[in-house]
């Protein structure tokens, strides 16, 4: 079996830098024709000028002959001005804005401390209609890690939608069945991206016969009624959900360790991990609107015209890849069957 489908793009997507980008940004560029750059590299991306030398340094190290085109973000401090969201708006490279709250994920330590001080540059952006996109968990240690995200919701975005109602907002890698129906009840300036794998695994996955830390990010998969959730809003054909794969690779040794790192490496095979979770949902069909339609549509951009095509066939995911110098990477379902496969 075979499907074709206009050629998607990654709508979250974490490239690192140096050796690690060399070694990752191959495999996204083989399926996506464009993607969203996360701007939590080691210092953030705060600043135009450091994004429009990220984006040289990307293009740089593109395979020759591939026409990928790396989407910049700018990483939201305390500090960041009106006059840097107008410059972000006019460079043309720019296309989004990140609010990491301080201490909630990887590389976040430079965040927003309070929302409430980021208010200059949210009132331009609401003006301008840049979009802000949003890694959704509180940090108050009393909430349960399972329920940061909900509450999120309730202490953080339904308030800043109430001071800035139209201000464009990506809910990114919702992984609850309250974001996906914040999401689908609110107005069309909200949107919500959706890994592959929050569609495919439970929590059980991080737990299954011992520790798997391959299965580890943030925010952590949750209990199987999330799940299916996310399969629901993301196969249903809502406009709102959208592909991003939130693939973001550690050196094995920092995952694989006492105090492992967040995040998991899905760029090898993305597109076939997603066409397994809508093909178990019966919603091939909807694999298109949801992977190529959807996030271009809400950043104002084209959709691609070129096409790929799927195989159903099944390969074994490698149980380890190279990562710079002398680093491996380990891949989510390292050493196990997919069901998929982008044919040259
Ligand atoms: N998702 C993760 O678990 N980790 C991401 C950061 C993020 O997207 O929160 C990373 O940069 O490693
Ligand atoms: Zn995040
Ligand atoms: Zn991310």
């Amino acid at each position: 079996m075979q499907i074709t489908l206009t050629r998607p793009d990654d709508w979250h997507l974490h490239l690192r830098d140096g050796e690690a980008l060399k070694a990752v940004l191959p495999h996204s560029a083989r399926q996506f024709a464009r993607a969203i750059i996360m701007p939590n590299l080691k210092p953030p991306v705060t600043t135009v000028d450091a994004a429009a030398a990220y984006r040289q340094r990307i293009l740089a190290a593109l395979p020759s002959g591939s026409g990928f085109l790396p989407l910049m973000t700018l990483y939201l401090t305390d500090n960041t001005s009106a006059d840097e969201i107008r410059k972000a708006a006019d460079s043309g490279f720019v296309h989004a804005v990140k609010l990491y709250p301080a201490g909630a994920t990887t590389n976040s330590d430079a965040g927003v401390t309070d929302l409430a001080k980021c208010d200059a540059a949210l009132a331009e952006m609401e003006k301008i209609g840049m979009p802000l996109l949003m890694h959704g968990e509180v940090t108050d240690s009393a909430i349960d890690l399972f329920d940061r995200e909900k509450v999120f919701i309730e202490r953080v975005l339904q308030p800043l939608l109430r001071r800035r109602p139209g201000l464009r907002v990506v809910f990114e890698h919702i992984t609850t069945q309250e974001a996906a129906e914040f999401v689908e009840a609110a107005a069309d300036n909200v949107a919500a991206t959706i890994t592959a794998h929050h569609l495919l695994y439970n929590r059980n996955a991080i737990f299954l016969g011992g520790v798997r830390p391959h299965y580890y990010c943030l925010p952590v998969l949750k209990r199987e009624r999330h799940r299916a959730a996310l399969v629901k809003a993301a196969t249903s054909g809502s406009r709102k959900f959208f592909l991003g794969t939130d693939s973001a690779p550690h050196a094995r040794h920092t995952k694989e360790a006492a105090c492992g790192c967040a995040g998991c490496y899905t760029a090898l095979a993305a597109i076939a991990l997603y066409a397994e979770a809508f093909e178990a949902a019966g919603a091939l069909d909807r694999l298109e609107a949801f992977a190529s339609f959807n996030g271009p549509d809400f950043y104002r951009l084209p959709r691609n015209t070129e096409r790929i095509t799927l195989e159903r066939a099944e390969w074994q995911m490698p149980v380890e890849l190279a990562y710079g110098c002398e680093e491996k990477l380990v891949p989510l379902r390292a050493g196990e069957a997919v069901h998929w496969r982008l044919a040259e």
